[in-house]
C-alpha cells in the first residue's frame, strides 16, 4: 500500500504531524497508539501495568498487519517502539512511504519533560533513559526512512511545508 507512515521517538511529533498531513492531503489519519488504547479501553501505561509490554507489542503487530490489507490510502503514525520489534520489519516495509521525524536528545528531553504517559521513560532517571533509548533507536528509524525530517530546529509550519514538498516528489515518482 502507499500509506504515508510516520515514525520517530516519543515526543518527535508523530501524532501532531500525522494529523496535519492527513488534513492537508485530505486522507484519513490513524494513530496506532490510539487504536491499541481504544481496543483495550485503557491507557498505554495501564496496559503495560496490567498485562506487560509483550502484550502491548502483540497488539501493535495485530494492528499493523490489519493495515497492510487496507486498500484506502491513509496517514499512519506508528508507536515509537513498533519499528524496534523484528516481527514488524516486513510489515513496515510493505506499508508505504516512511517519514522519520528525527529529534535531537535536547529537543526530545524538553518535549518529554512533563509527560507521564510513556512507561519506558518514567521515573527519576528520565533523561538518562531517553538518551540510551534514542541511541539504540535512531539507527533503526533511519534504516526504515524514505524521508528524514529534523524536528525542533525550525517552526512547525516550516517543517510541514518542507515535508509536504518532499512527499509530493516521492509519491509522484513511486
Ligand atoms: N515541530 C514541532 N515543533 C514544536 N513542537 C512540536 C513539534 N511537533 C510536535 N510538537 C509538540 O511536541 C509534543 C509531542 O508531540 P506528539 O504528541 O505529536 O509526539 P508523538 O511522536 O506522537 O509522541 P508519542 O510517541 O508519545 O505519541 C506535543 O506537545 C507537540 O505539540
Ligand atoms: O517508545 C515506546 O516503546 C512506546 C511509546 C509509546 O508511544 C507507546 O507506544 C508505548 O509507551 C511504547
Ligand atoms: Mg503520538
Amino acid at each position: 500500500m502507499n500509506h504515508i507512515v510516520i515514525i520517530g521517538f516519543m515526543g518527535s511529533g508523530k501524532t501532531r504531524v500525522g494529523k496535519r498531513l492527513a488534513k492537508d492531503f485530505d486522507l484519513p489519519f490513524i494513530d496506532i497508539d490510539r487504536v491499541v488504547t481504544r481496543k483495550m479501553n485503557l491507557s498505554v501505561k495501564d496496559i503495560f501495568d496490567k498485562f506487560g509490554e509483550p502484550f502491548y507489542r502483540a497488539l501493535e503487530t495485530t494492528v499493523i498487519k490489519e493495515l497492510i490489507k487496507d486498500q484506502e490510502q491513509k496517514v499512519i503514525s506508528l508507536g515509537s517502539g513498533l519499528p524496534m520489534q523484528e516481527q514488524n520489519e516486513k510489515y513496515i516495509k510493505q506499508l508505504g512511504t516512511v517519514v522519520y521525524l528525527k529529534g535531537s536528545y535536547e529537543t526530545l528531553k524538553e518535549r518529554l519533560e512533563n509527560s507521564k504517559s510513556n512507561p519506558l521513560i518514567d521515573g527519576d532517571d528520565k533523561a538518562d533513559k531517553i538518551k540510551k533509548l534514542l541511541k539504540q533507536r535512531d539507527p533503526v528509524y533511519a534504516k526504515f526512512a524514505d524521508i528524514e525530517m529534523i524536528t525542533g530546529d525550525k517552526p512547525f509550519e516550516e517543517l510541514i511545508s518542507q515535508l509536504e514538498e518532499k512527499l509530493q516528489t516521492v509519491i509522484k515518482n513511486s
